[in-house]
Order: C-alpha cells, then structure tokens, then sequence
C-alpha cells in the first residue's frame, strides 16, 4: 500500500504530504496513526527545525474519511475514531517544531482541522477552507468548533459551523484563518520558505514561543508570568549567548537547540 503520509526532508524543514489523492486525502485512522509514527521519527531527529503539511492530488484533504466512517456501529466506535483523529492532531499543535500547513485546492472537515492543528496556514488563492459536516447532519469533531474560533472572529467561526459553507483562501486570509496566500503551483514553495524561516530560530525559543501563545487565552497575570519565568531560564540556554555574538558579529546565529 502506497504510503499514506510521505516524508521529505530538506535542510531543516520536513514536509509531510498525505497522499491519498484516489480519496481526496480523507483522513481516517490509520492515516493519524501514521502521523504520530512519524512525529515520534521527527521529534528525535535534531535536523529537523520546522514541518510543512500538504496533501497529494486535487486539494489538502476532503476531511475524515467516510468510508471508514460508514463501517462504524456503534457511538463508542465513533468516539474513539473521533478521539483518536483528535488525540494526534492535539499532539501536532503542542509538538515542539512548529508546523505550517500547505492548502491547495480544498481544506474541508477533518482536513481543516488538521490545518487549524498547524501553527500556520498558507493557502492558494481560490482554494476552498471549510467544515461541511453540518451538511452531514453533524458538528465537526477533531477539534474544529474550538480552534477555529481562537483564530477569526466567533461570528465567522459560527458561519463557517453553523452553515457548513466553506470559504475561499482570500476570505480566510481576511479573517486571519491563513497567514499567507500563495499563487496558484506555489502554495509548496510559499509554505516550505516560511518553515525554513521559523526553522532559522532557536529551538528552546520556538517550543517555548508555541506554548506561551498556546495558553495566551487564559489569566493574563499568570501568562505573564509563565512568559517572565519562560524568558528567565532561557537567559542561561547557550542559544541566547549565541544569539548576541551573531548580533555582533553581523552574521546568522546557529541555534543548536542548548
Ligand atoms: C456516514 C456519514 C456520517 C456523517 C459523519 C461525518 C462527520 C463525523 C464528525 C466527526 C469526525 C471527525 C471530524 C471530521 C469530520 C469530517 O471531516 S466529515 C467529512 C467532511 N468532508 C466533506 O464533507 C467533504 C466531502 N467531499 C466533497 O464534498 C467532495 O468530494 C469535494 C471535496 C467537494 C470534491 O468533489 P468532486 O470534485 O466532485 O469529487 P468527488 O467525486 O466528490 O470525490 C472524489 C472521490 O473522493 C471520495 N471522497 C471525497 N471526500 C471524501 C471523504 N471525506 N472521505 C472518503 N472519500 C471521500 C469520493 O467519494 C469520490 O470517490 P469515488 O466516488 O469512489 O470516486
């Protein structure tokens, strides 16, 4: 069987493609169990600073995978496939290499929200970023009705929900759903340097950054403090050291992630 996610490695950014393209790149569940194999590989690989996803074929997915969907029997066996769709994408957002997802063509259901699992979205103009499940006569259920509306505003997350309409990249990058547009062939390239440009950071400071934004919805006080006590401790990292002489040496620092 082909390889449902392939992995490409250049310099220090690693792209992930799902590649089912004969199915739209439905994400079912041996699709999210070959995900987080490859994030424990990626995890232990010190190379690798940053991650693109993207997705084979016509578009970056068409959502969960119905097919499997329709095998299921029982509400215990959906919950644990909706479960597990969104155990990996929670290990995705919180994984420590920041990630940017790579949307051509259509982001739908599942497939949207394993972008929104991304730290970042780039999208090709004209491309479609949607949860139709409301047209199935359900709610989306890897974690779509609670961070689409950490990133737009709640009125459009509820008109993207409530109507089941997507909307296209122009709009999204409008709302801030998609932080960068590309022109159509591109989205790759566009997503790839920004990666290559978050990979260029300090290790520490890129996981720690990730966390500290991640919680940025809770006390302030306490964020404020975990962001003093954060900053604190990375004043000993060699990285910070490293990254003053760069400074005064006018060249790129060489974060080694210590
Ligand atoms: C049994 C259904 C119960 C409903 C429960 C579902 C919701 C579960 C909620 C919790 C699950 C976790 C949260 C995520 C939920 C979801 O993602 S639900 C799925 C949401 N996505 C969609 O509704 C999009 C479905 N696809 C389309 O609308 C269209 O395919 C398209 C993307 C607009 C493209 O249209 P077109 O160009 O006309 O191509 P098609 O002919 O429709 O598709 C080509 C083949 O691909 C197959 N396919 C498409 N989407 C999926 C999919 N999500 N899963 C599996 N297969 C898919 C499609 O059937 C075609 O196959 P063939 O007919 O064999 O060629």
């Amino acid at each position: 069987m082909a390889d449902l996610l392939n992995v490409d490695v250049t310099g220090r950014v690693a792209v992930l493609t799902l590649n089912r393209p004969d199915r739209l790149n439905a994400i079912g569940t041996a699709t999210v169990d070959r995900l987080d194999a490859v994030l424990d590989t990626l995890h232990a690989d010190r190379g690798v600073r940053a991650l693109v996803v993207a997705g084979a074929g016509r578009g970056f997915s068409a959502g969960a995978d119905l097919d499997e969907i329709e095998s299921l029997r029982t509400a215990y066996e959906f919950r644990a496939f909706v479960g597990r769709l969104t155990e990996v994408f929670g290990r995705l957002e919180k994984f420590a290499k920041p990630s940017v997802a790579a949307v051509h063509g259509f982001a739908l259901g599942g497939g949207l929200e394993l972008a929104l699992a991304c730290d970042l979205r780039v999208a090709e103009r004209g491309a479609k970023l949607g949860l139709p499940e409301m047209k199935l006569g359900v709610l989306p259920g890897a974690g779509g009705t609670q961070r689409l509306p950490r990133l737009v505003p709640p009125g459009i997350a509820k008109q993207l929900i409530l109507s089941g309409e997507p909307i296209d990249a122009e709009r999204a990058h409008a709302v801030g759903l998609v932080n960068e547009l590309a022109e159509p062939g591109e989205v790759l390239t566009v997503a790839t340097a920004l990666a290559a440009r978050l990979a260029a950071g300090a290790p520490l400071a890129l996981a720690a950054g990730k966390a500290l934004v991640d919680r940025s919805g809770g006390d302030l006080d306490a964020g404020i403090a975990a962001e003093r006590e954060t900053v604190a401790v990375m004043f000993t990292a060699e990285d910070r050291a490293e990254g003053l002489r760069a400074f005064r040496e006018r060249r790129p620092a060489e974060f080694r992630g210590a």
